[in-house]
């Protein structure tokens, strides 16, 4: 390591006196002004990885849903998963180290991990569409470059469109061509395969319309570029295209899912299918309103629920014993997880929020399906199911089964198995919606969700709060799990946590009821609880 020229270079990227940032549930995230040292030394630890790992790591550039003023880094491992917890430390650490202590953090790392400094490194980059991402992803390649690693600059790609590079490249082309174009060409035509074997008349219109918010975000952008792979059945409308409005401002998936209302700036008519990507187009959720004017949100849950009820039919057909389980976290609707355990008869595992963990506990199945209820997620199959897949489609005698196992080998390709996608999990809903002969309204009666409510608390330290049990229960401040339990025996059919963010500097309050009105006033009860017991700054929070 040449530290003459990073002692000389590290200046120009200088940290900011005294600031400390975590790698959290999504690298780091914060105003895009405080983040130039980290892109830098992201840069490092990427060539670092690389050459620890002897394969090519991503860097991708953004803060999904965050504020346009924000920005954020994450690291991408080998297979196209999240960063090794281990280097998540790692992270902190280089990102957090004062000049003088660079040299020694680096040298520590590179010892802990036997890093063999002569051997190559390759970095991928990307980034999101915010006004501060290019000058940062430059600042990145400033670190890579020092390192003397090689890179690739995808430029603006969406976070899982990188994700999928990283695993195209590390499998020497076996996940598929790591270019836009291989992205576009393989899902597109397992789409099409797919939708081919929807030939009944009733299966829903012959012309799908379908209406997309793309949270003014880089989404807009691919979609655009993905539109001309699409078959002429599928007509995709565009709205907050990034040309007129902020990023995410009143718009996008996490808008949608949290205030549970329509994006502005899409026009929506009674029984319309629409749906919101975020700001990254890693996440989606689909809504309609009906001709009462209703707002009905179907989310990550019902997106699940859809997914595993398509796959589980598909896997009795194909006989196999492919065990199949859904992921999901504290934030699932109950009604989703009650649907899945006792209609649908699927083992379903409850995780800590953030996507590497469902991602994680997804492996442990032959077909893991995993969401967040925001709309984060995709599924595995494992490679023993893979193969037994592609085996049946290949030489199964009966039309039956073999078409059946068809299917599932075309959701294979179609699937994203990197990462959370919202354009390959668009065309997944789209595909599935087409085979069922389903329409939007059929999809939202699967079952009914519980009114819900999420809200957040500003506190001194939200690292003062404690959590076990997948984040279900806190374990510190004391007392505060004892006052949430004597607030939820009040309320019917309810259920509440409390966890501090891993993203943003706030306490998140989830609580759930059976009339809207008692989920809102029971998250506003347990807000009131963390205000008082956990330190709550500024005026306490008011009733909604
Ligand atoms: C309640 C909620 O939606 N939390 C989100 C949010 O994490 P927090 O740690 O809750 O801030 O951002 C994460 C990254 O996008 C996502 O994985 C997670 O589900
Ligand atoms: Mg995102």
């Amino acid at each position: 390591m040449d530290f003459e020229a990073i002692k000389k270079c590290s200046p120009l990227h200088p940290k900011p006196a005294g600031l400390a940032l975590q790698y959290g549930t999504a690298g780091f995230r914060t105003k895009a002004e405080r983040l130039d040292h980290v892109m830098f030394r992201m840069g490092f630890l990427a060539v670092l990885r690389s050459k620890a790992t002897a394969a090519t790591i991503g860097v991708m550039v953004t803060a999904s849903h965050n504020p346009e003023e924000d920005n954020g880094v994450k690291l991408i491992d080998p297979h196209g998963e999240m960063l090794h917890p281990l280097w998540e430390e790692y992270a902190t650490q280089l990102a957090n180290a004062e000049e003088q202590e660079l040299q020694k953090v680096m040298t520590e790392i590179c010892q802990k991990e036997a890093v063999d400094l002569h051997k190559d490194s390759l970095v991928f980059i990307g980034r999101d569409t915010r006004p501060s991402s290019k000058k940062l992803s430059q600042s990145v390649i400033d670190g890579i470059f020092i390192l003397g690693g090689q890179y690739h600059d995808y430029g603006l790609v969406t976070t899982p469109q990188l994700h999928y590079m990283v695993c195209c490249q590390n499998t020497q082309g076996q996940y598929g061509k790591a270019t836009l174009e291989g992205y576009y060409q393989k899902l597109a035509k397992a789409f099409v395969e797919l939708i081919k074997q929807a030939n009944s008349p009733s299966s829903g219109d012959s012309q799908r319309h379908l209406k997309i918010d793309c949270a003014n975000g880089i989404g807009a952008l691919k979609l655009m570029e993905m539109e001309r792979y699409f078959p002429k059945e599928v007509l995709i409308h565009l709205y907050n295209d990034g040309t007129k409005e902020k990023l995410n401002h009143l718009c996008g998936a996490d808008y949608v899912k949290v205030h549970q209302k329509p994006p502005r700036g899409l026009d929506m008519k009674p029984n319309e299918r629409c749906c919101s990507l975020d700001g990254d187009a890693d996440r989606i959720v689909y809504y309609y309103k009906d001709t009462t004017d209703h707002f009905h949100l179907i989310d990550g849950d019902k997106i699940a629920t859809l997914i595993s009820i398509f796959l589980k039919e598909l896997l009795v057909k194909v006989e196999q014993t492919l065990k199949m389980a859904v992921v999901q976290t504290a934030y699932a609707n109950g009604s989703s997880t009650r649907y899945l355990e006792e209609t649908m008869k699927v083992p379903v595992h409850c995780v800590k929020t953030g996507v590497k963990h469902l991602h994680h506990k997804a492996q442990e199945f032959d077909v893991g399906v995993y969401f967040e209820a925001n709309g984060h997620g995709t599924v595995l199959f494992s490679k023993a199911a893979e193969t037994k897949i592609r085996q049946v489609a290949k030489e199964e005698k009966d039309d039956e089964i073999r078409e059946a196992a068809k299917m599932l080998e075309n959701m294979i390709d179609l699937i994203n198995q990197t990462i959370g996608d919202a354009i390959s999990d668009m065309l997944v809903i789209e595909a599935i919606l087409a085979l069922k002969g389903f329409t939007v309204q059929q999809w939202d009666a699967i079952y009914t969700d519980l009114p819900n409510r999420l809200l957040k608390v500003q506190v001194a330290d939200r690292q003062v709060i404690g959590t076990t049990d997948a984040e279900r229960r806190v374990v510190a401040p004391p007392g505060l799990q004892e006052k949430i339990d004597a607030l939820v025996k009040k309320y019917k059919s309810s259920r509440a946590f409390v966890r501090p963010s891993g993203t943003e500097d706030i306490v998140r309050i989830y609580a759930e009821a059976d009339t809207q009105e008692n989920a809102d006033a029971l998250a506003h009860e347990v807000s009131l609880a963390v205000y008082h017991l956990a330190g709550g700054v500024g005026t306490p929070p008011q009733p909604l």
